[in-house]
């Protein structure tokens, strides 16, 4: 839903992690879409007044340890684990995806590609659940095709939670061509309650005809601009 210029527009926070590589991408998607985006720096505890958060992609911390394992101990992942338990939309992508799972938001983990390569390339995806704050624009079932690139980006989770993942319509977007080995072709999925979702393919990379692949990232953007707009977080 476009932004209506009665209300003020939505303001979506980027982190910025030592390391961090889409966030400056990110923040001109949030812009292209209508929202502002507040950049929020990793040791800083405020939010800023944001509506929504977005964890971008990169190498946080270098990646050391495992990817995302240093960064959930920031300053703002306190404040993001605290706003997300809320009901804040949070979306993390790449290397935000797997802060969230190191964080315990969102289950399972992100493990090293199977073929152990870094790859980039775009990845085409089947929308799986528009039941969340940040897939309800697209339609249940669409084939999309978002940009992926990642050296660890293999959804891996123990039997159980895989059941409860698909028993609960938690898996958000799947490969048609996994390019990871990700169990169940799993590119995204969802924390319970539909506010926080982790996507490995990048959206932000997917919303100008001009560069392409597609412009199907919008779809994100215009999704969580409906949510906030409809008072859903209030
Ligand atoms: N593009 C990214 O965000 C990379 C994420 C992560 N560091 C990886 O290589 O798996």
């Amino acid at each position: 839903m476009a932004s209506n210029s009665a209300e003020p527009r939505v303001r979506i926070g980027i982190v910025t992690f030592p390391g961090s590589l889409d966030d400056r991408d990110a923040a001109r998607a949030v812009a292209r879409a209508g929202a502002v985006p507040v950049r929020l720096w990793h040791d800083e505890g405020a939010l800023r007044g944001v509506q929504a958060v977005w964890l971008p992609g990169g190498f946080s911390y270098g990646d050391y340890l495992r990817s995302g394992a240093i960064a959930r101990f920031s300053h703002v992942m306190d404040s993001v684990a605290d706003a997300a338990r809320g009901g804040m939309p949070v979306i993390g992508v790449c290397n935000g995806f797997q802060v969230l799972c190191e964080s315990g938001l969102l289950p399972g983990a992100l493990t090293q590609n199977a073929h152990m390569r870094y790859r980039n390339r775009p990845a085409p995806l089947r929308v799986e659940s528009t039941n969340t704050a940040w897939t309800s624009a697209y339609r249940q079932g669409a084939q999309i095709v978002i940009p992926a690139k990642h050296k660890d980006g293999r959804f891996q989770a123990d039997a159980s939670t895989l059941e409860m993942l698909e028993d609960q319509n938690r898996v958000v977007l799947r490969y048609l061509d996994n390019p990871n080995g990700s169990v169940h072709d799993i590119a995204g999925i969802t924390n319970a309650e539909g506010n926080v979702v982790g996507m490995m393919p990048h959206p932000e990379h997917a919303i100008d005809q001009l560069t392409g692949p597609s412009t199907d990232g919008r779809g994100i953007l215009a999704s969580v601009l409906s949510h906030v707009h409809s008072g859903a977080t209030a």
